[in-house]
């Protein structure tokens, strides 16, 4: 798939943008703050529903306006589709090809995009829920019914939360209920952690593959699903999963009531990466942890094309002044030619070995983009 045209009107530092794009390569030089990110998230924003640096629509908004208005052509193999958002300070709508969507999220699966950033280092380096959102934002874009599960799981862990805080606080003794939400949990959490564990293993072969091509056959980085639920074994199904479940709440009771919260469950799993046995969050370092993020996101690519039968968009934020030059060869090998890409930099120093394609170059300037 490719994106032939973005408009942007009072999003962010532009007033009104409309770009075409180049089928292949286009690149966006700009000196600091002058628009390159913000042009990426106008992007990502129509591919995830969401804004990849901010959950606040009205941050998003020109800060003298009302309004702003996202607009995409984008060309999918089965034709030309358009998507629209219109944000304002009390929410957004979406569009495709001129009708009203009644939710935000049925955005999503329409523009496949991957974007990789300096800030995918928190992928590696940071907290469980960096990589838990990774997993969930990646299933969701091939999947909304997986998305589905999961605002069902938040709806369900919240209400439960507020249970266990009540009984916590003496405000209710009603033990009962929480068996039904026992129940629930289980039901939707066990179908989200048996998709997760069905990706992970669809993408620990494809960055296994990326990792050593990038470092010549010297690293092997490992995924595995580390699952807060005690006695987990990968031959349950689906029913032996949710008792699995139930009973580890209940043996857990004292403590969640003590806590006043949900203390096992897809919401507290992660993600473990080792390179060549060893922990790459604790041990590894900074260049293997830049590999295993770059290993990471190609995999998204290639993960994304054998759900969907077609490559995603790429965006790459200034990532290409961070990388060496085994790293900038192995990312400039994948792009060639079959995945559209979209990079921000500074200036055009180190992307001299991707010009043997077709591409566009434009210059931003001051919430201002020029082609040429
Ligand atoms: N809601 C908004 N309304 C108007 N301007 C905004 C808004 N949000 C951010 N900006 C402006 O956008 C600019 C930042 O743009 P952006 O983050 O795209 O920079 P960049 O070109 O990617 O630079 P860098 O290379 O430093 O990342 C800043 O000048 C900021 O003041």
């Amino acid at each position: 798939m490719h994106l032939e045209r973005v408009l942007c009107r009072n999003f962010r530092n532009f007033e009104e943008l409309m770009i075409d794009l180049n089928p292949n390569l286009n690149i966006f030089l700009g000196a600091n703050g002058q628009g390159k990110t913000n042009f990426l998230e106008s992007i990502y924003l129509m591919a995830t529903a969401n804004s990849h640096r901010s959950s606040i629509t009205s941050e998003m908004i020109s800060w003298d306006q009302e309004k702003a208005l996202v607009q995409l052509l984008l060309r999918r193999r089965e034709g030309k589709i358009k998507l629209a958002m219109r944000l304002e300070k009390s929410g957004r709508q979406v569009e495709i090809n001129d009708n009203p969507l009644d939710k935000v999220k049925e955005l999503l699966g329409y523009l496949n995009a991957v974007l990789f950033s300096p800030e995918d280092l928190k992928l590696i380096k940071e907290g469980p829920s960096h990589r838990r959102d990774f997993i969930d934002l990646e299933i969701s874009q091939v999947s909304r019914y997986y998305n589905h599960l999961l605002n069902k799981y938040d709806h369900i862990l919240k209400q439960r939360n507020n249970l266990l805080k009540s009984i916590r606080d003496g405000k209710s003794a009603d033990r009962e209920m929480l068996s039904v939400w026992d129940e629930q949990i289980a039901a939707v959490g066990s179908k989200i952690i048996l998709k997760r564990i069905e990706v992970i293993d669809k993408l620990k072969i494809l960055a296994r593959l990326s990792q050593r091509k990038i470092t010549e056959g010297r690293e092997n980085l490992e995924l595995e699903y580390d699952i807060s639920l005690n006695n987990f074994s990968k031959k349950l199904g689906e029913a032996e999963l949710r008792e699995l479940f139930i009973d580890s709440l209940i043996a857990k009771r004292d403590q969640e009531i003590s806590r006043g919260y949900t203390v096992i469950g897809p919401h507290r799993d992660d993600i473990i990466l080792k390179v060549n046995e060893m922990d790459l969050r604790k041990y590894g370092s900074q260049g293997q942890q830049r590999t295993a993020a770059l290993a990471l996101k190609l995999a998204e690519l290639e993960f994304m094309k054998s759900e969907t039968g077609e490559y995603p968009v790429l965006l790459l934020d200034d990532v290409f002044s961070e990388l060496d030059g085994l790293r900038r060869k192995a990312l400039i090998n994948i792009i060639a030619d079959k995945i559209q890409t979209i990079i921000t930099a500074t200036d055009g120093e180190n992307l001299s070995g991707l010009k043997n394609n077709s591409y566009n170059v434009y210059q931003v300037k001051n919430g201002r983009i020029k082609r040429g």
